[in-house]
């Protein structure tokens, strides 16, 4: 049992944590939304809840669940493939198949006609991609990427794919396996977008949530989910996942621990792995996955405009493979640049060169990388050596040991509230000239609150409008913890 659910499932328990180390109250929070717009679900760990706002919260989940169920979906997408071309709308307001009866209640709203077998084929064309960045957002693989995935997972022999989290790469091995006889390829995806229920069986679509192993369609649902894992004594099989970045990576592993062990066959033995993130996280899920290793193939995205190929050629892409398979075995496209590294075992960037002194190919993001002697590794090529910081940076860092100074007069010793060139201090002598210098002194501080105010509002219009944290992609810097 759950202490508390939102209607995304069991809700998490976090706290905040500065430098590592952990502070003030634990709450529950909604696993999955890291916006309070989108559920507004909190609670503190120890305070005291009444029947009534449990009660109330019940009652809350229950009013949020989809206008239908996912047996209902299907059995609206056999009456809806039944119909004759003229009669087969989506709208795409409520993003939903619609049967003729239901028009009328869709007159005002946008909809496509002609929903052709192609069309209901590939839903994630159909359906705009939620791109709520703090929630979900869905970037959908560049059909170079797609196919390179899955010519990959052929080639290595794996005939059932667990996606967790990629659509379309759901989509184009089912595709295949309704057209191509000797296809013998089978999928299942686990999604939180149930909008995917309108168009696959419950056989093949899963209502899930990553971040709390939550199977929303209860026991049947997370059984079809081991069957599928098991089939076969398990042989064959590989999950491929590719998470919303917006960090929690000790929530997806804990997931896909949980996930792993439904298939478990021996205690010796993984279930074969295809994590798609971040190079960033490397050290993250590394930590939760030590027989992990990460792959320099650039992942591409179709709607993310930092991502993508791009007009101009290739953009690079920060997203990488990180699998528990041998690394040797992942043959990555010469025609692309990737080259086999003989000394590491592994296809790497046309960029990445073998450090002698590392003895490896150290670049985790595809540009020529850099010894240093200092740091003993190898480093990017637009950092220097800091000789206060004792470390590799950017030219342009403020080094973290010196003093940031006052924020009125920038002297190093005091802070803005103790700025001599600011307060009325309270030495006697001093307090002769203190109404002069009050009414100064005040000028001064509400002139320096306005300035601060101007910056504030500048610096949140240029950040609103400058592309989203490199490091995290859509949400930043995330000092939660959550407790296992
Ligand atoms: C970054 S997109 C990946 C899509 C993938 N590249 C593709 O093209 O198939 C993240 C996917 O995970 C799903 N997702 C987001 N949050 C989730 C959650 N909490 N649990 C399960 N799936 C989630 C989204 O609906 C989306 O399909
Ligand atoms: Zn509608
Ligand atoms: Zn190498
Ligand atoms: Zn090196
Ligand atoms: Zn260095
Ligand atoms: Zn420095």
């Amino acid at each position: 049992s759950y202490n508390y659910v939102c209607p995304l499932g069991p809700a998490l328990l976090f706290v905040k944590t500065s430098q590592g180390k952990e502070e003030g109250r634990r709450f529950y929070a909604c696993s999955a939304c890291r916006d309070r717009r989108d559920c507004n679900f909190f609670q503190w760990e120890d305070e005291k809840v009444s029947e009534a706002r449990l009660a109330a919260r019940e009652e809350y989940n229950r009013n949020h669940q989809p206008s239908f169920t996912h047996r209902q979906n299907v059995e609206r997408y056999e009456n809806f493939v039944l119909l004759p071309l003229s009669k087969r709308r989506f709208c795409q307001e409520c993003q939903q198949l619609l049967l003729p009866a239901e028009w009328e209640k869709h007159s005002d709203h946008q909809f496509l006609c002609d929903i052709s077998t192609a069309q209901l084929k590939s839903p994630s064309q159909l359906l705009y991609p939620l791109e709520n960045k703090k929630t979900n957002a869905q970037y959908l693989f560049a059909d170079r990427s797609c196919q390179f995935l899955l010519d990959l997972i052929i080639d290595l022999g794996f005939r059932q794919v667990l996606c967790v989290g990629t659509p379309r790469l759901h989509e184009k091995i089912q595709s295949k396996a309704s057209q191509e006889e000797d296809f013998r390829v089978r999928s299942l995806l686990l999604d939180i977008d149930f909008r995917y229920s309108q168009f696959y069986t419950e056989d093949e679509f899963c209502h899930y949530n990553m971040f709390n192993h939550y199977f929303f369609g209860g026991e049947a649902s997370c059984e079809t989910c081991r069957k599928f894992l098991c089939q076969d004594n398990g042989e064959r099989v590989i999950m491929v996942t590719d998470p919303p970045f917006g960090g929690l990576v000790g929530a997806l592993a804990s997931s896909f621990k949980k996930l792993m062990s439904m298939w478990k066959k021996t205690d010796k033995e993984e279930m074969p792995v295809f994590w798609i993130f971040p190079y960033f996280f490397e050290s993250r899920i590394l930590d939760y996955f030590p027989s992990f290793s990460m792959m320099d193939y650039q992942v591409d995205y179709d709607n993310h405009a930092l991502y993508k190929y791009g007009k101009t050629g290739r953009r690079q892409s920060p997203v990488r493979i990180f699998t528990n398979l041998t690394p040797s075995m992942i043959v990555l496209p010469v025609e692309e640049g990737y080259r086999f590294c003989a000394i590491c075992q592994r296809y790497v960037s046309s960029g990445n060169q073998h450090c002698e002194i590392c003895n490896s190919c150290t670049s985790k993001d595809g540009r020529r990388w850099k010894h240093c002697v200092l740091c003993k590794k190898c480093v990017k090529p637009s950092w220097f050596h800091c000789n206060n910081c004792n470390c590799c940076a950017l030219q342009n860092h403020t080094c973290e040991k010196t003093d940031a100074g006052c924020f009125v007069c920038g002297k190093a010793g005091h802070k803005r509230s103790t700025c001599p060139s600011l307060s009325c201090t309270r030495t006697g002598r001093e307090k002769s000239h203190c109404t002069v210098f009050m009414a100064s002194c005040l000028f001064l501080r509400c002139g320096i609150f306005f300035l601060f105010l101007l910056v504030f509002q500048a610096l949140s219009v240029i950040w609103s409008k400058s592309p989203p944290c490199k490091i995290c992609i859509n949400e930043c810097h995330i000092n939660y913890f959550i407790l296992p």
